[in-house]
């Protein structure tokens, strides 16, 4: 891990002063292979989703809270906790209002009531891992994560081999999945030598990644904003040629390891450019974890501004723990698409090395908690998970921080 990543213990964390200077250019850059960027990573209208409902204001923290009681209690019974199935057949949580049956809080008021989540961890997980995981695993892990009601899972990434060696079989990854009709599997793509690979390979969704910040995205795709931009154009019209849908990544969406603090500006000027030129959904990355819930509001203020809030997701990296907060003020906002990563490849605090995404089951436990449905499916996750751990020789684990009163659950087993 970077010391970017590494989370700080209370009695090493800097004063704003010290944090300008880490940020400060020359004097933090990371190592290629701990940004979570592949090994050659060198250095470094609001709610208007018709998602949305915004009326009963009452009460439904108690509910929350009962819960989280009841969960504890029962796995106190020693009854499995796994068996609190969260899955597709498991859509009623709380109580009741006039949206979904769930009476609502202030606080979670214009929230979605169903939340698509988009699992990155087979490309933003494995495209980390220092050694090269077997195809077959990978192709094992994107079947069970399809299996447990993901609808969206980024299966791998068409880019240079030299860049991202772990990611080198995306051809192979592809072919032996493609026939999957269940879920959508996108792959990145980073130009239209990787396209053309992606189509062949028989990818029928890709995505495009450029960052707000120069220094990354000189350092991730060897050129400037505006160049990468020139090729993504020529990426999209020829997906748009063939029907593909093509979502676009903004990196870097409130902090560079280079450059420090991103403007919002900056950020809703790269997401506006992917969402003229014909991305169907912009994701915003926090790529260092450096975002907190006053720094991420005013990003996507500025964002929701130019790209509709419903064409919005966010994708947030847990390496200070910020990741929940950041996400539950994205849903107040209206958000309705979460990326995240199995835990075991992100978002695990046990996961050395890996890249940190927030936990896919944290998520799911967390929109659990105050009332919003998504398609998962948490023991077959839970499942997907160990799988992949026991194959990476890592303790696999989950945590849900305290979310809205709900309980902290925390689980970690040996493998
Ligand atoms: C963009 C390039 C290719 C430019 O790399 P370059 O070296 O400038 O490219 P080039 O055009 O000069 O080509 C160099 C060599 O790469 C080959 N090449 C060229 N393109 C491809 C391709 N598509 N697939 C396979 N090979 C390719 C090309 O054929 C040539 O091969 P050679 O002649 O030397 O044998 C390189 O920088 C690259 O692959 N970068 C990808 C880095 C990456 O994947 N980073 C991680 C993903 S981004 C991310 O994780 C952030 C995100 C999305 O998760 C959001 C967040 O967290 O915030």
């Amino acid at each position: 891990m970077s010391s970017l990543e590494e989370p700080l213990s209370f009695d090493k964390l800097p004063s704003m002063g010290s944090l300008d200077r880490r940020f400060s250019s020359g004097s933090c850059r990371p190592r290629g292979e701990d940004m979570g960027m592949g090994a050659r990573w060198i250095e470094g209208n609001r709610c208007s989703t018709s998602n949305s409902c915004s009326e009963d204001t009452e009460d439904y923290m108690g509910d929350a809270f009962l819960w989280g009681r009841k969960s504890r209690e029962t796995r106190g019974n020693s009854f499995s906790w796994r068996s609190l199935s969260l899955g597709r057949n498991h859509t009623t949580y709380g109580n009741h209002d006039k949206c979904t049956g769930v009476k609502r809080s202030k606080i979670v008021n214009g929230m979605p009531n169903h939340v698509k989540i988009v699992e990155v961890g087979p490309r933003d997980g494995l495209q980390n891992e220092k050694n090269m995981v077997p195809t077959h695993i990978k192709v094992e892990l994107i079947q069970r994560l399809v299996s447990a009601g993901l609808s969206v899972v980024e299966a791998t990434s068409f880019v240079s081999p030299k860049w991202v060696p772990q990611l080198s079989d995306a051809k192979d990854v592809m072919k032996a999945v493609c026939h999957v009709d269940s879920a959508r599997l996108p792959v990145l793509t980073p130009n239209l030598k990787g396209f053309e690979a992606a189509i062949e390979a028989g990818a029928k969704d890709i995505a495009v990644f450029a960052s707000a910040s120069e220094s990354f995205s000189k350092s991730n795709i060897n050129c400037s904003i505006d160049e990468s931009l020139v090729r993504y154009r020529a990426v999209v019209a020829a997906a748009k040629n063939l029907s593909i849908p093509v979502r676009g990544y903004v990196s870097c969406v409130v902090g560079c390891p280079v450059e420090g603090p991103i403007p919002p500006a900056k950020v809703a000027y790269v997401a506006k450019e992917l969402y003229d030129m014909g991305c169907y959904e912009i994701s915003l990355g926090d790529t260092i974890g450096t975002g907190t819930p006053g720094t991420v509001m005013p990003m996507l203020e500025a964002v929701m501004a130019v790209v509709p809030v419903e064409k919005l997701a966010v994708h947030f990296h847990d390496t200070y723990g910020q990741s929940l907060p950041n996400i539950l003020v994205s849903l107040q906002m209206g958000i309705s698409t979460l990326d995240s990563s199995v835990a075991g490849l992100g978002g695990c605090p046990y996961a050395k090395g890996a890249s940190g995404n927030v936990a896919t089951e944290d998520v799911v436990y967390m929109l659990h908690g105050i009332g919003i449905t998504t398609n998962v499916d948490l023991e077959k996750l839970l499942s997907a998970g160990e799988f992949i751990c026991k194959h990476l020789g890592r303790l696999s684990g989950s945590k849900t921080a305290i979310a809205l009163g709900r309980a902290t659950y925390d689980t970690c087993n040996a493998v």
